[in-house]
């Protein structure tokens, strides 16, 4: 455990990385599977431990991952690194089974008016779906994370109660998902919003079953990522080069950059595993490939820092 500022925090933390599918799901333009491909290989060559790599939904509604089979195909999967997909309904979890998933994701929201846009169905309804895709998953020994979205804010109905948070992740724990993660889609939360929302939270689910999704959309990634440690959760999503954004929340920014969080434990001393600067590869790479800016402030800092030793090599030797 270590201290700051008189709470408790982990002495380490289980990055979750989201970029290959949150981050690109939304992306205007379509991503080639070779990219996709390369991307999660640098992220495993990065020491992530857990790679969310896909998603297993209708092509129709969100056509960027209708590839999902043949990057999980196409990966080198290291032993001891997990690739977790999402594979919301039996359609889903068949397909990802049959793609060789080991790990799935069901998703819902603490937002009826954002279920209803995201699954076509409400909250209780998408609830009562999951038994199915639980007991297929229990059947194969296939693990399943779940998440709630809209946890603090939502773009369709406004603030979101912590009570309502908790109901909709106390209801994932208890019928079997091993870690419930919770996501602040539209990245309007605070540190105070994100702390009342985990305190709700916790009367509900064990902390250690709980992980933090932060969106960046409002600056506020980094600070609710530590709001959400000073909890007591040691699971953190986040996304390379804070790519992504949500196909049904609209101007809603992409996640939480891998960089900053790592940036953030490394000054804290919580250990994560991840290789800094082969993760900065993974950024430059992907950052190239989609021909964006870096949403990472500590990535495009350190890889600034990078090129200026590059330049300066030359004239040293
Ligand atoms: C769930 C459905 C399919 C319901 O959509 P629906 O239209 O109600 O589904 P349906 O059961 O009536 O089926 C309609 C068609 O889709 C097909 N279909 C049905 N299921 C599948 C499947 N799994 N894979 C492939 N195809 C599928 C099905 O076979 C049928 O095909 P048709 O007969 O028209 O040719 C749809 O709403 C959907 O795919 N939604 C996906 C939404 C999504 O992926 N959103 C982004 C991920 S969630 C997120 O980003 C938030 C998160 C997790 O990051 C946390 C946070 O930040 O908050």
């Amino acid at each position: 455990m270590h201290e700051f500022l008189g709470r408790s925090l982990p002495s380490s933390v289980t990055i979750v990385e989201v970029g290959p599918r949150d981050g690109l799901q939304n992306e205007p333009e379509k991503v080639s599977t070779d990219v996709k491909v390369q991307l999660i290989d640098q992220l495993t060559a990065a020491g992530l431990p857990v790679i969310e790599s896909t998603s297993f939904v209708s092509p129709k509604w969100v056509p960027q991952l209708a590839d999902a089979a043949d990057v999980l195909a196409r990966i080198a999967q290291r032993p001891g690194v997990r690739y977790p997909v999402l594979a919301p309904n039996m359609k889903g979890f068949e397909n990802a089974l049959k793609a060789g998933a080991r790990e799935v994701a069901i998703f819902t929201a603490a937002s009826e008016a954002f279920n209803r846009k995201n699954l076509n169905c409400s909250v209780d309804e998408s609830l009562r779906k999951f038994d199915d895709v639980m007991a297929a998953a229990k059947r194969e020994g296939v693990a399943v994370r779940g998440y709630v979205s809209c946890v603090v804010g939502c773009p369709y109905q406004g603030e979101v109660l912590p009570e309502d948070a908790a109901r909709v992740a106390g209801a994932l724990h208890e019928m079997g998902c091993y870690e419930v993660s919770m996501g602040d889609t539209i990245g309007t939360g605070t540190p105070a919003s994100v702390a009342a929302m985990f305190e709700a939270c916790k009367q509900r689910v064990p902390v250690e079953r709980l992980a933090a999704h932060m969106h960046d959309t409002y600056g506020q990634g980094v600070a609710n990522t530590l709001a959400a440690l000073q909890m007591g959760v040691a699971v953190v999503d986040s996304s390379v080069a804070g790519l992504g954004g949500c196909p049904y929340a609209k101007g809603a920014t992409g996640n939480v950059s891998t960089e900053d969080v790592v940036y953030m434990l490394d000054g804290f001393g919580i250990r994560h595993g991840v290789d800094m600067e082969r993760l900065l590869d993974a950024s430059e790479f992907i950052c190239r490939a989609l021909g964006r800016r870096n949403n990472s402030r500590a990535a495009e800092a350190l890889l600034k820092k990078r090129q200026a030793r590059r330049e300066a090599a030359p004239a040293a030797a």
